[in-house]
């Protein structure tokens, strides 16, 4: 694996919780990422995505294992790791310019020099006519556009994303899917995406892990033709491949049976 890559080694959590009881939110979880992959994170509701984000965000330390990026153990937050949340990151009485350059701004980087770079980011996601709003004049759709550039200004290796486009109306979400491509592909960055949709995780993972819960952990991993199909294709064609329809079938059985058994209506 080359320098710039991020391991996952070994990685447990427990949560204790009152009354001496305690929660296996992942366990053993394992995985490399070389630069510039695309990862999507996919699993019922509590097998554990969301601390997995967060331990790889540095917001978590887990109870065992370690998280390793470009040779260095991950101790806590750090610009070389940028997070997009489904919403409300954002400085809603401030400007979309002043969000985006506010990491940046925080560094010491010129003035002048964070104008140019803000411009070039409203450009890529589209928001260029848009910079001297305020967050809370903006849709959905445009904020979390902001939410992404200013998660690129700071330059991270990995951008994190924890159901980004979750809060969406389907037509938006579709035009995001296809922005966040795009950014993939420009920029190199490796993403790692967490979401509740089989449909997204298709589309927006070179490489597609299903979690299992109870404990938390891996319990498939695809690796996939579709987002790289989905940079210069219409969305809407590249589900029509034959083999998309065929691993959304068996993702969705997957996570079926398994929201069956927490359910416990299954033996
Ligand atoms: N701070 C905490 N204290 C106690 N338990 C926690 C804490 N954070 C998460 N958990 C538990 O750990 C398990 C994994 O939670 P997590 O939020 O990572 O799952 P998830 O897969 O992201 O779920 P969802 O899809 O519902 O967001 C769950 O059982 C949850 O209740």
């Amino acid at each position: 694996m080359d320098q710039s890559s991020l391991r996952i080694d070994n990685v447990s959590m427990t949560f204790s919780l009152p009354g001496g009881n305690s929660i296996e939110a992942l366990k053993d979880v394992s995985l490399g990422l070389s630069a510039g992959e695309l990862l999507s994170v996919l699993g019922p509701s509590g097998c554990g995505k969301t601390t997995l984000l967060n331990i790889i965000a540095g917001f978590l330390a887990p109870t065992a294992g370690k998280i390793v990026l470009n040779s260095h153990e991950v101790t806590g937050p750090d610009p070389e790791r940028g997070m997009v949340f489904q919403r409300g990151a954002l400085f809603e009485w401030m400007s979309v310019r002043k969000n985006v350059g506010f990491g940046p701004a925080m560094k010491g980087v010129p003035a002048k020099e964070i104008r140019s770079r803000v411009d070039e980011l409203l450009e890529i996601v589209g928001l260029h006519e848009f910079g001297d709003k305020a967050i809370y004049e903006l849709s959905g759709g445009m904020q979390q556009r902001v939410a992404l550039a200013r998660c690129l200004a700071n330059d991270p290796d990995v951008i994190l994303m924890d159901e980004p486009l979750g809060a969406l109306d389907a037509l938006t979400r579709e035009k995001m899917q296809s922005l966040i491509l795009k950014i993939w592909k420009n920029t190199g960055k490796t993403v790692i995406l967490i979401t509740h949709s089989v449909e997204e995780a298709l589309l927006l993972g070179q490489r597609l892990l299903v979690m299992a819960p109870r404990p938390g952990r891996i319990h498939k991993e695809y690796k996939l033709p579709f987002a790289e199909m989905g940079v210069n294709t219409d969305l809407r064609d590249v589900k029509k491949h034959p083999d998309y329809g065929k691993k959304r079938e068996e993702i969705l059985s997957m996570i079926w049976e398994m929201e069956e058994e927490i359910m416990g209506r299954k033996e």
